[in-house]
């Protein structure tokens, strides 16, 4: 069970909701993918556009946890008021703060980062920022009291994967709230990586809405979530430098 603040899911996979080619396709996708989250870019979204199209009016709400997220915001002060519209507008209190520092890779930018989810706690909300995969940045944003946090696996949409295990697997070692590694998934082993290194949950979206069958990929997904986690629950044997035979051959007659 993934649990964020108050709230606990059965499914750890955390869906994002743009890019997809057209509504019914993204409905069987989220269907398929047995997400319980669903994030959307208040600004990007046509919450406040009754007459635009809004895949939100396509699908069952009542099924789905709704996490906006502040995409597009670049300062803190910007990521605060895009979050509290979508608090005030009746949405969920938690929020992804995405305070995007550079435009060429969208990474996020870490002081800004700090600043909105200090001043969005403070309000009461519950706190996911995005962040990069900063060691030192994540303890401090723990430190802070946000309920989750979100490195990314590598720069929004390029479908990379993890590239950097080791600073994830830090990140994840010193957490005390759930890790959610966010952003840069490419394909189901990316997903099962990230749960195995100990992850409580990834984030994804270009790599399901991009995929030729989008709703196929969306079951890839679900099923490398659970391999990922069984996996890392099994508890995986050591890595070794040397080999060891699988069938040792010790006590046994040859005779
Ligand atoms: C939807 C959302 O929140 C994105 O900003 C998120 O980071 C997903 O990234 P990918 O599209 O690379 O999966």
């Amino acid at each position: 069970m993934l649990k964020i603040g108050p709230y606990e899911f059965q499914s750890r996979l955390l869906l994002g909701t743009g890019k997809f080619g057209d509504f019914a396709t993204q409905k069987k996708a989220v269907e398929e993918s047995g997400t319980e989250i669903l994030t959307f870019a208040v600004r990007r979204m046509n919450i406040f556009e009754k007459n635009q199209p809004n895949f939100l009016e396509e699908i069952d709400v009542s099924r789905y946890t709704l996490l906006p997220n502040t995409a597009g915001a670049k300062t803190a002060e910007e990521a605060v008021r895009i979050a509290k519209l979508a608090k005030a507008s009746g949405l969920c209190d938690m929020v992804k703060v995405e305070v995007i520092g550079c435009d060429k890779t969208l990474l996020p930018d870490p002081v800004e980062t700090l600043k909105a989810s200090e001043q969005l706690l403070n309000e009461g909300f519950i706190v996911l920022p995005y962040t990069s995969d900063d060691v030192v940045l994540a303890r401090k944003l723990q430190e802070l009291g946000v309920h989750a946090i979100m490195p990314g696996a590598s720069p929004i949409g390029t479908g990379q994967g993890i590239i950097n295990p080791l600073n994830l697997s830090f990140i994840i070692e010193q957490a005390r709230v759930p890790v959610i590694v966010d952003a840069g998934i490419g394909s189901a082993s990316d997903v099962a990586k990230a749960m195995e290194l100990g992850a409580d949950g990834v984030l994804l979206n270009t790599a399901v809405s991009g995929a030729q069958d989008p709703v196929k990929m969306a079951r890839a997904m679900k099923l490398g979530m659970k391999a990922g986690r069984a996996s890392f629950e099994a508890g995986r044997i050591p890595v070794k430098r040397y080999a060891s035979a699988s069938s040792p051959m010790e006590g046994m007659s040859m005779s």
